[in-house]
């Protein structure tokens, strides 16, 4: 999954920031779905990677995520944005787990709710999450 977060990262369509990012997603049932990050020069039109793939899992049919594991430049924790977070907390339950990763592995794992706590999530509006 590394190595697919990896290629992702290198297609990242980032001018502007220079700050190639990408992302896959693993959903319930196993299948993979990877993005980039893709500025545009009207700055807040850009995407992050994590959107791209969760956008292709729903795409696919799929609209749970067990992993999603994000790999960004440099020797940092790349980990999701705040928008993204909220992004993967439509799709997860309580074992979704973040993979932040760098080119030699992964360099942190941590629950969906340990980076979004007390989250708000579909069920506040009374709708309920696909099996
Ligand atoms: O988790 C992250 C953090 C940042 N970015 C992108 C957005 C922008 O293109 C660039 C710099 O913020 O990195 C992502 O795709 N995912
Ligand atoms: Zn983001």
């Amino acid at each position: 999954m590394v190595e697919l977060a990896r290629q992702a990262m290198a297609k990242s369509y980032s001018p502007y920031s220079d700050f190639k990012v990408g992302a896959v997603v693993v959903s319930r049932n196993g299948s993979v779905f990877s993005a980039c990050n893709v500025e545009n020069a009207s700055y807040p039109e850009g995407t992050c990677a994590e959107a791209g793939a969760i956008s292709a899992m729903v795409m696919a049919g799929e609209q749970r995520i067990q992993a999603i594991y994000v790999i960004g430049a440099g020797d940092g924790l790349v980990s999701p944005c705040g928008g993204c977070r909220q992004r993967i907390r439509e799709f997860a339950d309580s074992t979704t787990t973040v993979h932040i990763c760098g080119p030699e592995g992964i360099r942190k794992s941590l629950l969906l709710d340990q980076l979004l706590p007390y989250s708000f999530g579909p069920q506040h509006l009374n709708v309920t999450q696909a099996d």
